[in-house]
């Protein structure tokens, strides 16, 4: 480096996968806004392709029938961490797209090959487009979509955390029911033969169980900011 030129810290890639209610969104977001990078929901991307199928009426349960379509909704995911947004044909979605019938129908719709292709694409073409780096969350980041990540995070949390969680954010819905409706997507994401919710051989697993969030944020931190100075 030559005198008084500014050291730039080199572009880096951040895979975050884990079950549902592990923390991937709250602790990808704070980690990318710490550190100046961008960040990719890749779940409202899947969610939002479900949405525009229920309302355009197409039988979830067929996947030939969503597969004929998958090339027609237009997905545009803002990728600043401060205020991620997700678009489909020009409407903000981003508050449909978390709806009880979204959830329930999202791990039937993104089983079919040609979603993840589609949606993969997507995702691979934002990160290549992250000039400082990215932060990238969902399920195979890092076995699949971004195999050559600088990073891989595998997040996990018992059940009956990540249950308690979910229900304080659903304003006290009931514990039980949260912790089977997580169990049975978690299973779905898990047994589907495309790309299935897995751990990349190469990823740092975290238990999240007895952390905070901020816990959990400063050890992703600690662990990006290794892998830059390593680069
Ligand atoms: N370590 C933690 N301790 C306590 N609460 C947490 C922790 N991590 C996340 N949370 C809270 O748990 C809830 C779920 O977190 P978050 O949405 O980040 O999980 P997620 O893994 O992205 O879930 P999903 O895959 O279903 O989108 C949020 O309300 C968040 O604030
Ligand atoms: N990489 C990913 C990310 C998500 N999914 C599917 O989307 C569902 C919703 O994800 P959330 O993170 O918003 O809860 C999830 O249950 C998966 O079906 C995926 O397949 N791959």
């Amino acid at each position: 480096m030559e005198n008084g030129a500014a050291r730039t810290a080199p572009a880096v890639i951040v895979a975050i996968d884990g079950p549902s209610g592990t923390g991937k969104s709250s602790t990808s977001k704070a980690v990318a806004a710490h550190l100046g990078l961008s960040y990719l929901d890749t779940g409202a991307q899947y969610r939002a392709i479900t949405w525009w199928m229920a309302n355009n009426n197409i039988d979830i349960t067929d996947p030939t029938a969503i597969a004929a379509v998958v090339g027609k909704p237009e997905i545009v995911s803002g990728t600043d961490p401060s205020a991620p947004t997700i678009t489909v044909d020009g409407v903000d979605v981003s508050g449909p797209i978390r709806s009880q019938e979204v959830t329930s129908k999202v791990s039937a719709v993104s089983a079919v090959p040609e979603v993840r292709a589609r949606i993969t694409e997507l995702q691979r073409s934002l990160a290549a487009s992250a000039e400082a780096g990215i932060v990238v969350e969902g399920r195979d980041i890092g076995t699949t979509v971004l195999p050559d990540a600088d990073l891989k995070v595998f997040l996990t949390a018992s059940p009956e955390a990540r249950a308690a969680r979910r229900s304080g954010e659903l304003k006290g819905a009931d514990i039980h029911t949260t912790r089977e409706a997580l169990i049975k997507r978690d299973a779905a994401d898990s047994n589907r033969t495309t790309s299935p919710l897995a751990k990349s051989d190469d990823a740092v697993e975290v238990d999240t169980t007895d952390l905070t969030l901020q816990q959990v944020i400063e050890c992703v931190i600690t662990l990006v900011e290794e892998k830059r100075a390593a680069k």
